[in-house]
């Protein structure tokens, strides 16, 4: 079942067309990784599915529910956090939470249930201001659970934490897609974040989807080897003549693939036979995994080769 489906979503500011025909697929219970560079458009997406900006062209759907025509029943099943969490630095978590739960006529318990939800409930009954910036993001996000929404769209929820803040909120998120059910749409920068929490990836570049599916399967489509051979520099010329891509990594060895745009299949014993033709020594050849920056590499080169 999708929980967010939007169809030729569009935005424009001025002459500057931000967003582009999106038509994004958020599958119920999982965890959707929205990727884009700074300016590629996450945000105003974000905020067009939430019913904060209005798009020129295109719909949302949030859990089946048309969010042009049927507006508050779609938004009562969404949470959100959208840019820095605006919390009273002054008041403890509990009265933070409070003020929102009161807003929402909804029952005292609520609160414990949501600060269970993030692990905080030690935390409170003391003030926002002594929170690390981790805790204040976690304290963001059980605000937007008062209500138990189906939906959750965090807006760069990793951005500026530190490594622990990082995995406790990577930790819950993939918590409150597959042990709650929820949908959690997550936008960011951090590839390699993404690619360790996301069920289901969208990468945006200027306003468009230039990818979108299944982690798993977006990664495993392209066969990748890695190589440690003598001489990495003839290496990476014996790549270049079969055009493929090559990467140097930390320890000389090359991860080596066709490019994911193209149709040729690499096949291993076609590259060895080229290596070992080019007088290189083959100290380790092994299958390796791609990863979503490769897969962002290339759609930024496939980008830069069609017009805009
Ligand atoms: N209200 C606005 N008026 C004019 N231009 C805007 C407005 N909001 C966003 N933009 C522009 O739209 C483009 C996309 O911005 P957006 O914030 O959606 O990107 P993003 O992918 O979320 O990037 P970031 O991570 O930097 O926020 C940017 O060029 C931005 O300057």
């Amino acid at each position: 079942m999708l929980a967010i489906s939007t169809r030729g979503l569009g935005k424009s500011f001025g002459n500057h067309r931000v967003v582009d025909g999106l038509d994004l697929n958020v599958e119920a219970g999982s965890v959707f990784g929205f990727l884009g560079p700074n300016g590629a458009g996450k945000s105003t997406t974000m905020r067009m599915m939430l019913g904060l900006i209005k798009p020129d062209t295109g719909s949302v759907r949030i859990m089946n529910r048309c969010l042009a025509t049927d507006r508050s029943a779609a938004l009562r099943t969404v949470g959100s956090v959208i840019e820095a969490p605006s919390l009273y630095d002054h008041l403890s978590g509990h009265a933070n939470l409070d003020l929102t739960r009161r807003l929402l006529a909804l029952p005292a318990k609520e609160i414990e249930r949501v600060l269970d939800l993030v692990d905080l409930g030690h935390s409170a009954s003391r003030r926002v201001r002594e929170y690390s910036l981790g805790m204040k993001q976690r304290l963001a996000i059980a605000r937007a659970l008062l209500g138990s929404p189906t939906v959750l769209v965090l807006d760069e929820p990793l951005n500026g934490l530190d490594p622990q803040g990082i995995f406790d909120i990577r930790n819950l998120i993939r918590r409150l897609a597959h042990q709650e059910g929820r949908a959690v749409v997550v936008s960011s920068h951090l590839l390699t974040e993404v690619e360790q929490t996301a069920d289901h990836v969208g990468l945006l570049l200027k306003g468009r989807l230039v990818l979108q599916g299944s982690t798993e399967t977006l990664l495993r489509q392209q066969a990748a080897y890695r190589v440690l051979v003598d001489d990495p520099s003839a290496g990476k010329r014996v790549a270049a003549n079969l055009k493929l891509i090559a990467s140097e990594m930390d320890d000389h060895s090359l991860i080596l693939r066709a490019d994911t745009n193209s149709t040729e299949d690499l096949k291993a014993g076609e590259l060895a036979r080229a290596l070992v033709v080019a007088g290189l020594e083959i100290h380790e050849f092994a299958p390796a995994r791609m990863s979503l920056e490769h897969l962002y590499q290339d759609a930024v080169r496939q980008q830069e080769r069609i017009p805009a």
